[in-house]
C-alpha cells in the first residue's frame, strides 16, 4: 500500500525539494500541499520545475489540510512548525525541516532562538552514532539544519574514534543562496551577491553552533565546543563546509605522527563511512566540490592530516537543499516506515 504525505511550506525552497523527491519515490503517493500566502496558487507558478505536479493548488496550511495523511512534512518557518506538529495525531509520521524540535537543551534553545523550547524529537540524523534505532518506528524527527549536516558527517568518525580533542574545533562553511530561503532579502539579491563572498554570524552567534556542538558531544560523550563561523557564496545551492581539530595526544602516540598518523587518521573516516549509502569518503588526493553534489542526496568528504599543526582537516560538501534538507527528511522517512533506505533519493548529480 502506498503511503499518503503532506507537505507544508510547499512554495518554499525546502518544500519545494521535498515534492521533487517524494514525485520519484515509488511508495509514496502526494496529498495535500500547503503554503502561506501563496495559498490558493497553482503550484506550477511557484516551482516551475515540478512539471508532474504543476497544476496542483496550494492550500492554507492548517491542521485539517494536513491531518489524514501517514506523514507530513514541516517545511515552515523557524517557529511555526512546534504548534502544527502539536495538533497532529500521534500516530502519524511528522517530519519538520525547521528547527523548532532539534536541540536537547532548553537554554541553548532560548539563547539562540529568543522563544520557549517546543521539547526535543529524535534527530533525523542517520549517519550520527545510534541514529538509525531512535529513527526506526518513529512518529516524529527532526531534520538537522543544512551547516549542521554537512559540519557533523566532516567530524563524526574523528570523534567518535576518540582521535580529536573537544575544546579546539574551527568551522567554516560556504552556503548557496537558497539556504536563506525564497524571502526577498537585500543581501541575497544578485548584485549583492554575484561575484562576493561574505562571512555571517561570526563570533558564535550563528543558531547552528549549538546543533553542532551537541552531535559532536554526543558521539564523543565528551563537551565539544566548536568555532562556527557561516559565509554567504554567489551560487543557488549547495554547503562547502571546511572543519579542522586537533588530534588528541593519547591517539596521535599510538602513531607516532607523521605519515603511519596520518594514514591512521584516514582509515577511520574511510571505515566508518564504508557502509554508508550516501557518504563517500573520496579517493585521496580529490577534494569535495558542491557542484559533484547538487541535486544528490550524497555528502562527499576528503580528509588530510596537517602536521605543521596537529590538526585534522575534513571537508564535506553536499547540496543544502538535498541531503541538508529535503533529502535527510526522505531518508529518515524511510527508516521511519521500514522501508529501503535509499528509496526515492538519488546518487547522481547534475553536471556541468
Ligand atoms: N533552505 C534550506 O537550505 C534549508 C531550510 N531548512 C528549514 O526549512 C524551513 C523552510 O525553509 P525554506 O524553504 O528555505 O524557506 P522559504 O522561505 O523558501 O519557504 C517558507 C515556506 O513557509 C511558508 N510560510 C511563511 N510564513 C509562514 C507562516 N507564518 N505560517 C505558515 N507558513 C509560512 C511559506 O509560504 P508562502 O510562500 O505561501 O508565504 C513557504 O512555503 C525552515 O525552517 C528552514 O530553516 C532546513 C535546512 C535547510
Ligand atoms: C545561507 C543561509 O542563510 N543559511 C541559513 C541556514 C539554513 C538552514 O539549514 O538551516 P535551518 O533549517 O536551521 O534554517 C542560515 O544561516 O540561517
Amino acid at each position: 500500500m502506498r503511503i499518503s504525505a503532506a507537505v507544508s511550506g510547499a512554495s518554499g525552497y525546502a518544500g519545494g525539494e521535498v515534492l521533487r523527491l517524494l514525485a520519484s519515490h515509488p511508495d509514496v503517493t502526494i496529498g495535500a500541499i500547503t503554503a502561506h500566502s501563496n495559498a490558493g496558487t497553482r503550484l506550477g507558478e511557484l516551482q516551475p520545475h515540478l512539471h508532474s505536479l504543476a497544476d496542483r493548488v496550494l492550500v492554507e496550511t492548517t491542521v485539517e489540510n494536513l491531518a489524514g495523511h501517514d506523514v507530513v512534512f514541516l517545511a515552515l518557518p523557524h517557529g511555526k512548525s512546534a504548534a502544527v506538529a502539536a495538533q497532529l495525531p500521534a500516530d502519524t509520521l511528522v517530519i519538520d525541516a525547521g528547527a523548532d524540535h532539534r536541540l536537547q537543551d532548553a537554554a541553548e534553545w532560548e539563547k539562540f532562538y529568543g522563544s520557549p523550547h517546543a521539547g526535543t524529537w529524535p534527530y533525523g540524523l542517520p549517519e550520527l552514532p545510534g541514529a538509525r534505532a531512535r529513527l526506526q518506528g518513529a512518529k516524529r524527527i527532526a531534520v538537522p539544519g543544512c551547516y549542521p549536516t554537512s559540519s557533523l558527517l566532516a567530524l563524526l568518525p574523528g570523534f567518535s574514534a576518540g582521535a580529536l580533542l573537544p575544546d579546539d574545533v574551527v568551522i567554516v562553511a560556504a552556503s548557496g543562496t537558497s539556504g536563506a530561503g525564497k524571502a526577498a532579502k537585500i543581501n541575497l539579491i544578485g548584485s549583492e551577491v554575484m561575484g562576493s563572498m561574505s562571512p555571517y554570524g561570526v563570533g558564535g552567534g550563528h543558531r547552528h553552533t549549538p546543533e553542532i556542538q551537541q552531535g559532536l558531544s554526543e558521539a564523543s560523550g565528551l563537551d565539544v565546543k566548536v568555532s562556527f563561523t557561516p559565509t554567504l557564496a554567489p551560487m543557488s545551492r549547495g554547503i562547502l563546509t571546511t572543519a579542522t581539530a586537533k588530534v588528541a595526544p593519547g591517539f596521535a602516540a599510538q602513531f607516532g605522527g607523521g605519515q603511519d598518523l596520518a594514514a591512521a587518521l584516514r582509515r577511520i573516516w574511510v571505515d566508518s563511512y564504508a557502509d554508508e549509502p550516501f557518504i563517500k569518503v573520496l579517493p585521496e588526493g580529490r577534494w569535495p566540490s558542491t557542484k559533484s553534489v547538487q541535486a544528490s542526496n550524497y555528502a562527499a568528504l576528503q580528509i588530510a592530516y596537517d602536521p605543521n599543526v596537529n590538526r585534522v582537516v575534513a571537508c564535506c560538501a553536499i547540496d543544502n537543499l538535498t541531503k541538508g534538507t529535503a533529502g535527510g527528511a526522505v531518508q529518515s522517512m524511510n527508516i521511519a516506515l521500514g522501508l529501503a533506505e535509499t528509496s526515492g533519493l538519488s546518487f547522481q548529480g547534475v553536471a556541468p
